[in-house]
């Protein structure tokens, strides 16, 4: 059977958790104050009555006092029923919005890593914090504002048939019409039209956002804005589809609808006009003056109830489309975690004829991968750019599960241990790893929350931080990043180092750990390493073939095959790949010691 689709309102009361009570408190609240309001109508209509009933001795008019009263207290009733209710609808939205940017991150924490590398972190955060905010205003505002109008179309229904049924039914007309006309807008093919603009303005986001970060390179080169051209077509897009919406969408059913709901008293003269000449004849024109009376007071109303209606149906057509955007952040693809978990025995890495396509991609980044690293042995991944280093590595933290075959940490296929478990063997060096904005102290203590000071500066001296704790003005407990105080690629990087030292994990994977790094840093950077990897099981991805010569064993991977494998001593005599980058590398080392001397 086909599943029926969830209406935006039943998902988000999904997400309002235990706060749907509230929501459904605040929308009995508007409906009764609504009603409440509509008292002090009536009231005019027996003030009008009791006028024209004693006219012209209006002395003997002696309730109208009383109703005066009466219509008082009910507006004022109606009124803080509307502002309890709205209390409540403006809580349980807020929450709903919290609860929805809680799920959303939860979700994201279970996405895996390498899900981050083609989905910018930034466009997700700001895609659910926008959606959720779009969401408040519907249950805050729209919601009640629908009920309560509802409401009032009912009481209006039964107020026809109270007085005239016909002069009723002249105000009702004009409303029937400018409500017709809005959600011609919103129907069928435009809903789609309205998506489509959402989308353009989600394009636009994210080529502003590559704008910005590329804004280094454009001044570099001397370009203009418009060289940035996927920006500026974003641009365009978003301006042609905003003004086919309001051009095509909008322009005739809006203009029917300001027009209508202004006028509910364009129907109902004429049919009073209509029905006077029988009233008079009828001998009750009193009573039919005190009914138009009350109709042309009435129908003022309308025009506010429509114009809530107006704000409440955009409202929920922001609110769907945000669900949608919200909804591609909870389909994002999860790590699937293990009904039964094992335990990895211990460190040894093995992959089992390992194949990795990217998602979309033509041909697949690995094939066929097999091989051991054994407990504490170092193994080094090298080969050309492309070749599927970093893919390998990042799928032994599971950044990615493999196509087919069999990735296993301590003998037991990864995707069998618990996720939590599985970070916990491995410590991630990546190229230029990212700091945090606080604290030295926070940033190392990130790798193991509960790790003391003591343990956090042992970690910063074994990675060779020193010099950098001394030259800092409150040593551990600077805030990196925070007057003046930035540290360099090289000086980061030891940060890092010294996180991963904290971790003190049984394996290590490091990818290209010192590519940016001065001489004198990278000296320093290479006793941290070694102080990581003393006694570990250690993958490494290395570009400088200098920092793989002691490596137990190397791969050489091109085009996502390990085209060699063995130890330096053996390859770089074997005539192969390695041999001919080995030479290569050598060259390039001997070129570079020429030319300083030259210099000199
Ligand atoms: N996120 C991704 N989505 C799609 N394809 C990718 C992605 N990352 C890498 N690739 C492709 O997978 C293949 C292997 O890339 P990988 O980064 O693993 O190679 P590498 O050997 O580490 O290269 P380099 O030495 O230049 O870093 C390449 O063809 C690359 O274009």
């Amino acid at each position: 059977m086909k599943e029926k689709k969830k209406s935006s309102v039943a998902i988000l009361l999904d997400y309002a958790g235990s706060h749907k009570g509230l929501t459904f408190l605040g929308l009995a609240l508007s409906a009764v104050s609504m009603l409440l309001s509509m008292v002090p109508y009536l009231c005019i209509w027996l003030v009008a009555r009791d006028l024209i009933a004693v006219a012209p001795d209006w002395t003997q008019a002696q309730g109208i006092t009383r109703y005066g009263w009466l219509a008082f207290a009910f507006a004022v009733g109606g009124i803080l029923l509307y502002f309890a209710g709205l209390m409540c609808t403006h809580l349980a939205a807020f929450r709903t919005a919290s609860n929805i940017r809680k799920r959303g991150v939860a979700h994201m924490m279970q996405a895996p890593l390498g899900f981050f590398d083609t989905n910018a972190s930034g466009l997700i955060r700001g895609r659910l914090d926008a959606a959720a905010a779009e969401t408040e205003t519907l249950l805050a505002h729209n919601l009640a504002d629908i009920v309560g109008t509802i409401t009032l179309f009912v009481s209006m229904l039964v107020m026809m048939f109270l007085f005239d049924w016909r002069m009723g039914a002249a105000c009702l007309l004009a409303a029937v019409i400018s409500v017709a006309a809005m959600f011609s807008m919103m129907g069928g093919k435009n809903a789609k039209l309205m998506a489509e603009y959402q989308a353009a303005q989600d394009r636009m986001t994210k080529a502003g956002t590559e704008y910005v970060r590329g804004i280094p390179v454009v001044k570099i080169f001397q370009q203009t804005v418009y060289s940035f051209k996927a920006f500026q077509q974003a641009i365009e897009a978003y301006s042609s589809k905003s003004e086919y919406y309001q051009d095509k969408v909008c322009r005739v059913p809006q203009s029917l609808n300001l027009t209508f709901t202004e006028g509910a008293f364009v129907f109902l003269v004429p049919v009073a006009l209509f029905l006077a000449p029988s009233a008079l004849a009828g001998g009750d024109f009193a009573g039919f003056v005190t009914n138009f009376a009350f109709y042309a007071v009435f129908s003022a109303i309308l025009s506010t109830a429509l114009a809530r209606i107006m704000f409440a149906s955009a409202g929920m057509m922001l609110a769907s489309t945000a669900l949608g955007r919200i909804d591609q952040v909870m389909c994002a693809p999860t790590l699937k975690k293990p009904p039964r978990p094992q335990k990895p025995q211990d460190s040894r890495v093995e992959f089992a004829d390992v194949s990795f396509t990217y998602d979309g991609a033509a041909s697949p980044a690995l094939s066929h991968l097999s091989f051991t690293v054994e407990p504490g042995q170092t193994v080094a991944l090298v080969g050309p750019s492309g070749g599927g280093k970093t893919t390998a590595a990042s799928l032994i933290p599971r950044f990615w599960d493999a196509t087919s075959g069999v990735v296993k940490v301590g003998g037991v296929d990864v995707t069998q241990i618990d996720p939590h478990v599985l970070m916990d063997q491995i410590a991630f060096v990546f190229q230029n790893s990212r700091l945090f904005k606080t604290s030295i102290l926070e940033n190392v203590r990130a790798a193991r929350p509960e790790a003391t000071r003591a343990q956090v500066e042992a970690a910063l001296m074994a990675a060779q931080c020193g010099d950098i704790l001394e030259k800092l003005p409150q040593g551990m407990d600077t805030q990196i990043g925070s007057e003046g105080t930035y540290l360099s690629g090289g000086e980061q990087q030891r940060v890092a180092l010294a996180r991963a030292i904290l971790k003190d994990a049984p394996i290590v994977v490091l990818d290209e750990a010192t590519a940016f790094a001065d001489p004198e840093n990278e000296a320093l950077i290479q006793k941290a390493l070694s102080e990581l990897t003393r006694g570990r099981t250690v993958i490494m991805i290395a570009h400088r073939l200098s920092t793989v010569v002691g490596a137990d064993q190397i791969l050489v991977l091109d085009k996502g095959r390990i085209v060699e494998q063995g130890s330096h001593s053996v390859l770089s005599t074997a005539g192969g790949l390695y041999a001919r980058m080995w030479a290569d590398y050598n060259q390039a080392v001997q070129w570079k010691i020429t030319s300083e001397r030259e210099v000199e």
